[in-house]
């Protein structure tokens, strides 16, 4: 375990079995459907690329990137576009692959965004949600896991861009962001 790591919650085999089951909800869900799979960057990188090797579909995958955290643990309440996608979602089923929902800020406006641009319709898939912090009125259709009140880091999750590529779902100890200076 990483040394800035209070606890694991969620194991890399874990994963690894949700994202099959997920895959194959999808599956069934998205048949006769023009799947366009939505990265939203960069925390969801890592279970997207999990992700799409398991839904057995003709699909079409795409990125979008937006940050609302930037270097802090506190999202700031503005979603900010950094790259736009490069397809059309007119017509198309979009499906907004993401890491984690916390205050459901980012999430919400995608939607509204995504439904402005005429998508035939907008569902969402995230890796964990975190309910007990929303401040919009979100429910994703498809989850992994639920996690508690707590910075969480690993499988895409930053804290200051560092710790994405840990297998796991674990806590961030605290000293790490109290003794951070800005
Ligand atoms: O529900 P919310 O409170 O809006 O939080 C969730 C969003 O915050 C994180 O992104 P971040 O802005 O940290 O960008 P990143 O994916 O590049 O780390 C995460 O990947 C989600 O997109
Ligand atoms: O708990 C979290 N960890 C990392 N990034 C996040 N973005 C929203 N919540 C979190
Ligand atoms: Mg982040």
């Amino acid at each position: 375990m990483h040394q800035d790591v209070k606890e694991i919650l969620v194991s890399t085999e874990q994963i690894q079995e949700k994202i099959i089951s997920l895959g194959q909800q999808i599956t069934n869900d998205y048949q006769e459907k023009d799947l366009l799979c939505v990265c939203i960057l960069k925390g969801a990188a890592p279970f997207m690329a999990d992700l799409i090797r398991q839904i057995d579909l003709p699909m079409e995958i795409d990125f979008m990137a937006c940050s609302s955290y930037g270097t802090s643990t506190k999202s700031s309440g503005e979603v900010r576009i950094l790259k736009d996608l490069e397809s059309s979602v007119q017509n198309r089923d979009i499906l907004l692959v993401e890491d984690i929902i916390d205050t459901g800020l980012t999430l919400s406006y995608l939607v509204d965004l995504f439904k402005g641009r005429e998508a035939r319709s907008v569902k969402t898939v995230t890796l964990l949600d975190k309910p007990s912090r929303r401040q919009a009125d979100l429910v994703p259709d498809y989850f992994g896991f639920q996690v508690p009140d707590k910075f969480v880091i690993g499988f895409g999750l930053d804290y200051d861009e560092k710790y994405r590529n840990l297998p796991y779902i674990g806590v961030l100890k605290e000293e790490v962001y109290n003794t951070k200076i800005t």
